[in-house]
C-alpha cells in the first residue's frame, strides 16, 4: 500500500501489514480468517469456498477488498460464514478507462512495435508508408459491460475521438452522449472496429469471448481487455490472432495471470501491459483510503461505505 494509506492504517488500527506482494498462500488465507477481525485482501488472494470451509469458526468479520473486482472472493460463501465484503468502486474508474485508451491507441498506432524498433537501433528513418496503423478518430467502438468503467471509456471515445459508441449491457443506458445498445455480443463484435471488455470477472463472464465471438469480428478489428483475463478464452484469442481473424489486441489482464503465453509475447500486433489499470500513486491511495473507510465504518458499527 502507499505510504499515506499505511500511515493511516497504523494510526487508526492495530494492524499487521504483510511485506510480500505475492498472493496469500492457502495457509496465509486460513490464518487471515482465523486470527484477524478484518482482512484487506486484493486480487489474487483467492478466498474461495474451500478456504472458508477450512476455517469453520473465523474470527474475521470483514474482507475489505483493495480493488473494485471481487471475483477472487466467493461472496456467498463469505456471507454464509458471517463475513461481510466491501470493495473500492469509483476510485479506480478514470485510471482504468485511461489504460483502456492507452491500449487502444498503442495497438491501433503500433506504438509498442515502433518503440521496440527504435530501441533495437534498426530504425531507418521516416517514410510515407512506414508502420501504418488504424486511425482511431471516427471509428466504431463496442463496449461489453457498460458500468462505471465502461461508460468512462465510452465518454473518452466519444468526446476525445469522435467515435461512434455501441454497448452490450443488461439494461438500457442513457449517458449524456449518443450510444446504441447492441442486441447480442456477436452482433456487437461483428459491427465494430474496436471491442472493449469492461465486465466483472467470475463464473458468469468466464470465456464470454469465445472463438465464435472472435470469428464474428472484422479482420481489421482490435480487442481490448481491461476487465479480467478469464473473460477471454486466451487459446481462442491466440488462434484468432495467428489466423488473422482479428488485427490485434491490447491486454492489461491475462487468463492465467501473471503467466502470459509465449505466443502472445511473440506477436507484434498485441500490446501487453502488466495489469496497470489503477497503477498511479493517487489512485492506489484513493483505493486504500476507501478500503480503510470501510474498515473504520465497520469498527464503528456503521453501515459499510461500499459494500459488495
Ligand atoms: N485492469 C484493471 O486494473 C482493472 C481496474 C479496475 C477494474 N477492473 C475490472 O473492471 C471491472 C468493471 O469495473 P466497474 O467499476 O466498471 O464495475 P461495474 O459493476 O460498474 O460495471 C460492470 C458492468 O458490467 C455489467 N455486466 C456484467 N456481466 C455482464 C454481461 N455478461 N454482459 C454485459 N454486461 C455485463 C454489469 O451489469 C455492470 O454494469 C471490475 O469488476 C474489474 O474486474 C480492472
Ligand atoms: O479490480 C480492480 O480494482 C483492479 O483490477 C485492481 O486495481
Amino acid at each position: 500500500m502507499t505510504a499515506a494509506v499505511e500511515a493511516r492504517a497504523r494510526a487508526e488500527f492495530d494492524v499487521e501489514i504483510r511485506a510480500e506482494t505475492s498472493p496469500l498462500t492457502q495457509e496465509e488465507r486460513r490464518r487471515a480468517l482465523r486470527d484477524f477481525d478484518i482482512v484487506v485482501p486484493t486480487l489474487g488472494d483467492a478466498f474461495d469456498e474451500a478456504t472458508f470451509a477450512d476455517v469453520p469458526e473465523p474470527r474475521c468479520r470483514l474482507l475489505a477488498n483493495f480493488g473494485v473486482g471481487f471475483n477472487h472472493i466467493d461472496v456467498a460463501a463469505a456471507k454464509a460464514a458471517g463475513i461481510a465484503v466491501s470493495n473500492t468502486p469509483g476510485a479506480v474508474t478514470d485510471a482504468t478507462a485511461d489504460i483502456a485508451m492507452t491500449l487502444m491507441l498503442m495497438t491501433a498506432r503500433r506504438a509498442g512495435e515502433g518503440e521496440r524498433l527504435v530501441r533495437s537501433g534498426a530504425w531507418q528513418g521516416w517514410h510515407p508508408t512506414q508502420m501504418l496503423g488504424l486511425h482511431l478518430t471516427g471509428k466504431h467502438v463496442g463496449i461489453v459491460g457498460f458500468g462505471r468503467i465502461g461508460e468512462a471509456i465510452a465518454r473518452r471515445c466519444h468526446y476525445g475521438f469522435a467515435m461512434e459508441v455501441s454497448y452490450l449491457a443488461r439494461s438500457n443506458k442513457t449517458p449524456d452522449f449518443p450510444v446504441t445498445r447492441a442486441n447480442s455480443l456477436v452482433e456487437l463484435a461483428a459491427s465494430v472496429d474496436v471491442l472493449v471488455l469492461a465486465v466483472p470477472g467470475g463464473a458468469e463472464t468466464r470465456h464470454l469471448i469465445t472463438a465464435e465471438v472472435l470469428g464474428a469480428m472484422r479482420s481489421t478489428a482490435l480487442l481490448i481487455n481491461i476487465a479480467r483475463g478469464e473473460v477471454v478464452d486466451e487459446a481462442a484469442l491466440i488462434a484468432a490472432l495467428e489466423q488473422g481473424q482479428i488485427a490485434g489486441a491490447g491486454l492489461d489482464v491475462y487468463e492465467f495471470e501473471p503467466k502470459v503465453p509465449e505466443a502472445l509475447r511473440q506477436m507484434d500486433q498485441v500490446t501487453l501491459l502488466p495489469h496497470l489499470g489503477t497503477a498511479t500513486e493517487e489512485v492506489r491511495s484513493d483505493m486504500g483510503q476507501l478500503a480503510l473507510d470501510n474498515v473504520a465504518a465497520f469498527v464503528a458499527g456503521q453501515a459499510l461505505v461500499t459494500p459488495v
